[in-house]
C-alpha cells in the first residue's frame, strides 16, 4: 500500500472539534502541519516535525490546507440557458418559481449523453474549485421518463441524488382542456408511479415548498411518501416568503431545509431545537460511512445558498440569528441555471463571512462538516484519521485569504481521495 506525505502545511484545517485547536476554537486547526494518506483514506494527522515516513511526499508550500467543500444542494442535471430572465432580474424583474420550466424544455429535449456531459463538465468545475463531495437533484424532467434518467445519470457522478419531482407543476398539468390534468393530478403521479420508478436512483426527497410551486399540505404528501419509500428528506423552504417550509422540514425530520431567507423567531427556534449534542458538544447525527445514510437522524440541517441569494438580490439568510439560536448551519452552491448557476464554494464561503456575519471557523465549518451532516455522511467534511484524504490546497497562507481576496484565484491543488485532480 502506497502512502503519501501532504507536508509543510501552514494551516491544517482538520475540523475535528475535539482536537486542541492552533486558533479556531473547535475546528481543530493545527500549524506547521502534515498529513498522511492511504488508500485514499487519512491514516496520520499531526505536527509536520512528528510526522512519520511515507513512500511519497507533496510538499504544499507553506499553504493553508481544508477539507475539500461538501456542496449538500446543486441542480445539476439540465440543459438550456436562462441568461434573458437573469438580466431582466438584474434589470428589476424578481424571481418566480416559472423559470423552472423553461429549463424543463430544454432539459427533456437533451440526449442522455449530453445531460450527462454536462454534468460530467460540471462537477469537474466543481472539483476544480475544492468540492470533492457534490450532491444533485432531479427536478428538470418532471415526467417520469424524464426524472428516471435524471436520477440515473446524477447517479454516475455525485454523491448524494436526491428526486425533486415536486419542482414545478409542469405546464401540460395546467388543469386546462386538453391537459393531463390539474396539479393534484400531478402530486399525485409524483407521489405514486414517478416515486416508484425514481426510489431505486436515490437517496432523498425533495420539494420547493413556496408560492408558484407546492403549498404545505402538497409538500406533506411528496415528503411523507418519500419517507414510506425509504428516502432521506430535504426542503426547499422559505426561500420568497414565510412559506411554511422550515415548520414542515422539522415536523417531518428532514435532514435539512434549504434558503431559509425567510424566518419567523419561532423558525429559528424550531430548527435550533432539532439539534442534540454530546456531552463533548459535537452534533449528535447518524450519518453513514462511505456513503449517504440519508434515513439517519440528526438535526435539520439550514442550509444557507449565498451566491443564489446575490443572484436573486433576496436578503440573505439570516446565518447569525441561526448560528446565534444553536442551529447547525450549512453552506452550499445551488448550482442552477436559474437563481445561481455557479459551483464556486470560495466564493459563497466568502460573501458569508464578509455579508452575513459569519466567523471564518464558522463558515469553513459550515462549508465541509455542516453540508456533511446535512448528507448524513460520516467521513467527509474533516480530516481526521479515518476520513476521505479530500484536501482543498489553498493558495495561501491563511484560509481568511477567502473573504480577505473575494474573486481571487484561491484555490492551489485539490485532492481528492489522496489524488490530484486534474
Ligand atoms: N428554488 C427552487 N429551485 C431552484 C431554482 C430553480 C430554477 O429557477 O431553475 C433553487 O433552489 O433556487
Ligand atoms: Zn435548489
Amino acid at each position: 500500500m502506497t502512502t503519501t506525505l501532504f507536508t509543510n502545511i501552514s494551516e491544517l484545517w482538520t475540523m475535528d472539534p475535539l482536537r486542541e485547536s492552533e486558533g479556531a476554537k473547535g475546528a481543530g486547526v493545527i500549524r506547521d502541519a502534515a498529513l498522511v494518506a492511504e488508500n485514499g483514506r487519512v491514516v496520520w494527522v499531526g505536527k509536520a516535525a512528528d510526522a512519520p515516513d511515507a513512500d511519497a511526499r507533496e510538499d504544499l508550500g507553506g499553504r493553508a490546507v481544508l477539507p475539500g467543500w461538501v456542496d449538500s444542494h446543486s441542480h445539476m442535471v439540465f440543459d438550456g440557458d436562462r441568461s434573458a430572465e437573469f438580466e431582466a432580474r438584474m434589470a428589476g424583474e424578481s424571481y418566480a418559481a416559472g423559470g423552472i420550466q423553461v429549463t424543463t424544455d430544454a432539459t427533456r429535449s437533451a440526449s442522455d449523453e449530453r445531460l450527462s456531459r454536462l454534468l460530467g463538465d460540471r462537477v469537474r468545475a466543481a472539483a476544480l474549485g475544492g468540492t470533492t463531495t457534490m450532491e444533485t437533484k432531479t427536478g428538470y424532467g418532471l415526467t417520469v421518463e424524464d426524472e428516471v434518467r435524471s436520477a440515473a445519470i446524477a447517479r454516475d457522478h455525485v454523491d448524494a441524488v436526491t428526486f425533486l419531482g415536486a419542482h414545478l407543476v409542469p405546464s401540460e398539468f395546467n388543469g386546462e382542456k386538453g391537459s393531463r390534468g390539474t396539479a393534484e393530478d400531478y402530486v399525485d403521479l409524483v407521489v405514486g408511479e414517478m416515486l416508484t420508478q425514481v426510489a431505486p436512483h436515490v437517496d432523498f426527497i425533495d420539494v420547493f415548498c413556496e408560492k408558484g410551486a407546492f403549498d404545505v399540505e402538497q409538500s406533506r404528501r411528496v415528503l411523507d411518501a418519500g419517507k414510506a419509500a425509504g428516502l432521506g428528506v430535504r426542503v426547499h423552504g422559505n426561500q420568497l416568503g414565510e412559506s411554511g417550509g422550515v415548520q414542515l422540514a422539522v415536523e417531518t425530520g428532514a435532514a435539512s431545509v434549504d434558503h431559509v431567507n425567510f424566518l419567523s423567531q419561532a423558525d429559528v427556534e424550531a430548527l435550533a431545537g432539532t439539534v442534540s449534542r454530546d456531552s463533548d458538544g459535537q452534533v449528535e447525527v447518524d450519518a453513514g460511512e462511505g456513503g449517504a445514510r440519508p434515513t439517519g437522524s440528526g438535526p435539520t440541517v439550514a442550509t444557507i445558498l449565498p451566491a443564489c441569494d446575490i443572484s436573486t438580490r433576496m436578503p440573505f439568510a439570516p446565518a447569525r440569528e441561526l448560528l446565534d439560536a444553536g442551529a447547525v448551519v450549512a453552506i452550499a452552491s445551488n448550482l442552477n441555471p436559474g437563481t445561481s448557476f455557479t459551483s464556486a464554494m470560495n466564493f459563497c464561503v466568502g460573501t458569508a463571512v464578509l455579508q452575513q456575519h459569519m466567523s471564518l471557523a464558522e463558515a469553513l465549518f459550515a462549508a465541509t462538516r455542516g453540508g456533511a451532516i446535512a448528507l448524513r455522511m460520516a467521513d467527509v467534511g474533516h480530516l481526521t484519521v479515518g476520513a476521505r484524504a479530500d484536501l482543498h490546497v489553498l493558495d495561501a497562507p491563511a484560509a481568511i485569504h477567502l473573504a480577505y481576496r473575494p474573486g481571487m484565484p484561491m484555490t492551489w491543488k485539490v485532492f481528492a481521495r489522496g489524488a490530484e485532480v486534474k
